[in-house]
């Protein structure tokens, strides 16, 4: 977690905070009253991908109120909302994780929430005063994709109807130059096993890139880069603003040659490489 300070002119500096679990597991967070002086803004970072960071979070929040002025305003930057996946109940006796998520954030009264590239409309309509990045604008912090795309040397494949609109979105932003060629996965629901991918489109010859918001283990890309390959896919490319990479990059060997992501879900130097897999970390 990353704390900054803001004072009247405008400038903005890293505050410094002492922090540790104790042995029984609960978080401990301790500020220097000196340093919050004179800030007029608290801006708080993190990469919320665990329950202790959310627990340090809640702690840091409540230290932070009691040491500055009622009117200081704090925000919230935290790239990957967690619990995003789950924005419905799918079986009965599931909860809904995004409303839970989203109402402990909004327990926390940030004056702004950021998140980037929700995964689905609902975290943004549940979260109280939220901006979300949309991957267009994240792309285009990655100029070589971004050229290549202008240049129409790739085609753009949506992985299935919850990435349909934001594919579009990719191909309009570059003057519908990029061809967009839609795919299809069917899952049990009960399971979250993939049962069939298919392709609405012809990819033979062309290098293809796939555009979405998460890779968790990869199955999802996994299945389809089979697929494109099989229908004679060139070189497959796969553009991810949150890379979580559960199961490493081994596993896309053979299938995608590229990877693009940003370092929303962990920084630069904890990504593990694949020696056949290229990868390009677009740090924000
Ligand atoms: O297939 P893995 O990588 O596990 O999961 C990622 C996929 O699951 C969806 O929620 C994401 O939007 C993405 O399509």
């Amino acid at each position: 977690m990353k704390i900054f300070s803001y004072n009247s002119t405008g400038s903005k500096s890293l505050v410094d905070y002492d922090h540790f679990t104790f042995s029984g597991g609960e978080e401990h967070v301790r500020f220097n009253t000196a340093n919050f002086s004179d800030s007029i803004k608290i801006e708080i970072f993190e990469r919320l991908t665990n329950s202790s960071k959310m627990v340090r979070l809640m702690i840091a929040v409540d230290a932070l109120k009691r040491l500055t002025d009622e009117s200081t305003p704090i925000e919230l930057v935290i790239p990957y909302f967690p619990y995003a996946r789950q924005d419905r109940v799918c079986v009965e006796g599931e909860a809904l994780g995004a409303a839970v998520m989203a109402s402990f954030i909004n327990s926390l009264h940030f004056s702004k929430v950021t998140i980037w590239d929700a995964h689905s409309d609902v975290s943004p309509a549940l979260i109280n005063r939220v901006t979300n990045v949309e991957q267009i604008t994240l792309l285009g912090r990655c100029e070589e994709l971004s050229q290549r795309l202008a240049k129409g040397e790739l085609t753009l494949i949506s992985p299935d109807a919850g990435a349909s609109k934001k594919t579009i979105k990719i191909s309009e932003k570059f003057d519908g130059v990029p061809e967009v060629i839609q795919a299809q996965k069917v899952r049990n629901l009960k399971t979250g096993e993939i049962i069939k991918t298919e392709i609405i489109g012809n990819v033979k010859g062309k290098n293809v890139l796939i555009a979405d918001d998460i890779c968790d283990g990869g199955r999802t890309f996994i299945e389809l880069a089979k697929v494109l390959k099989s229908n004679g896919a060139a070189e497959v490319s796969l553009f991810i603003t949150h890379g979580i990479f559960s199961k490493g990059l081994d596993v896309f060997e053979g299938l995608i040659e590229r990877i693009y992501t940003t370092d929303s879900f962990k920084p630069a130097n904890e990504f593990k490489n694949s020696n056949a897999i290229s990868l390009q970390i677009i740090e924000m």
